[in-house]
């Protein structure tokens, strides 16, 4: 049986803006917290600035610590794992080396790994083998986190008394997390839903309007459901949070990075200048995801219509006239 007690001080490996955002979400739920980032020079600057340059303007409080040594992280009952979907096994494979398994480790990135097919807590489990898994995800951009705006996320475990214990520990008034013993339905979400977002800034970066994009967001949630069932996510858990929650978040708003990658990809951009240095999970989970969606025989004709576009294989406007040419059918 695990309590909120046993995690009193929290890891958080990646000092990025999501990782910022953790990190004092944590802090305000009354933990420790151990921000680790990989490059010396940022960390450097974290400790004389007190803040994080990703998430600038958000100090931090004297609970969060920083450094460049993961063996630092031994300290910590839990880690949460806040790098990039495609950086995430070169992370956890660092991790392994420098800290015994067993504690929880918490993914809080949002994609299908493109090499492998798998999903974020796949990853973990097999680049640091003994590590007991978890998944936070929902929707929250890190600049709403920071200026302690409230946000609900979901957490979940294949053990549910370690959801709860790890929802219970990292939540305050604020920051509320929610529970879950369906981490594969989480993750799928958290990961679809940015392929969408995509979708759906392409669809307003091309002057559709918003009908469109309402259409757009309907059936690309109804192409979510369809590749989540075909994984193993439960239905509910599609619909909560971290699915449809993180779907109305990312395809409403242009400070989702995903939705203005595809808004510039719809204005004429390439993907490369769409992209402009800035993360874009969904570029890197719309193939994958569409292989492996056709690989279970689920019809994903969004993620496929991204996936083209990104490749550069068709034009913006003849993909979507593509889906607007497919057969009438009825809606379910
Ligand atoms: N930002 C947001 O609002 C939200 C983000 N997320 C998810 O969080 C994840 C991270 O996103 P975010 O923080 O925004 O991204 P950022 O681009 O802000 O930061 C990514 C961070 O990861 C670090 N990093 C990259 N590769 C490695 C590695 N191999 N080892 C250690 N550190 C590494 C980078 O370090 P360096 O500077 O050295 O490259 C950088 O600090 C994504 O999956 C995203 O979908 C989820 C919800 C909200
Ligand atoms: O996941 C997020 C909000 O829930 C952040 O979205 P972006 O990565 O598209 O900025």
């Amino acid at each position: 049986m695990s309590s909120a007690a046993e995690f009193q001080t929290i890891g958080i490996a990646g000092a990025g803006a999501y990782g910022a955002a953790l990190a004092l979400a944590a802090a305000r739920a009354g933990r420790k917290v151990l921000l680790w980032a990989r490059d010396e020079a940022t960390v450097a600057a974290i400790a004389t600035n007190r803040e994080v340059p990703r998430l600038p303007g958000v100090p931090l409080p004297d609970s969060i610590s920083v450094t460049s040594s993961l063996a630092n992280l031994a300290e910590a009952q839990a880690l949460i794992v806040t790098v990039p979907t495609q950086n995430l096994r070169q992370a956890c494979d660092a991790m392994a080396r420098s800290l015994p398994a067993g504690r929880p480790v918490i993914s809080a990135a949002k994609g299908i790994e493109q090499a492998t097919g798998l999903f974020t807590t796949q990853v973990i489990a097999e680049a640091w083998p003994g590590s007991t898994t978890a998944i936070l995800s929902g929707p929250s951009f890190a600049a709403d986190i920071g200026r302690g705006l409230p946000t609900a996320v979901t957490l979940a475990a294949e053990d549910p008394d370690l959801a709860q214990a790890l929802a219970q520990a990292l939540s305050s008034p604020a920051f509320r997390i929610y529970h879950s013993a369906d981490p594969r339905g989480v993750e799928i979400g958290g990961a679809a839903k940015n392929v969408l977002a995509i979708a759906a800034g392409i669809a307003i970066g091309l002057g559709y309007g918003e009908s469109a994009r309402a259409a757009l967001v309907a059936r690309g949630f109804s192409e979510l459901r369809r590749f989540g069932e075909a994984y193993g996510a439960q239905g509910e858990t599609l619909m909560g949070l971290s699915g449809l929650g993180d779907v109305v978040l990312s395809c409403a708003s242009a400070q989702s990075r995903n939705f203005a990658f595809g808004l510039a990809l719809g204005q004429g951009k390439t993907a490369a200048e769409a992209a402009g240095g800035k993360l874009a999970e969904g570029a890197f989970t719309a193939s994958i995801l569409a292989e492996m969606a056709l690989a279970r025989g689920v019809e994903t004709p969004i993620a496929d219509a991204v996936t083209a576009i990104i490749a550069g294989h068709v034009s913006v406007r003849e993909s979507v006239a593509g889906l607007l040419a497919r057969p009438i059918r009825a809606e379910i």
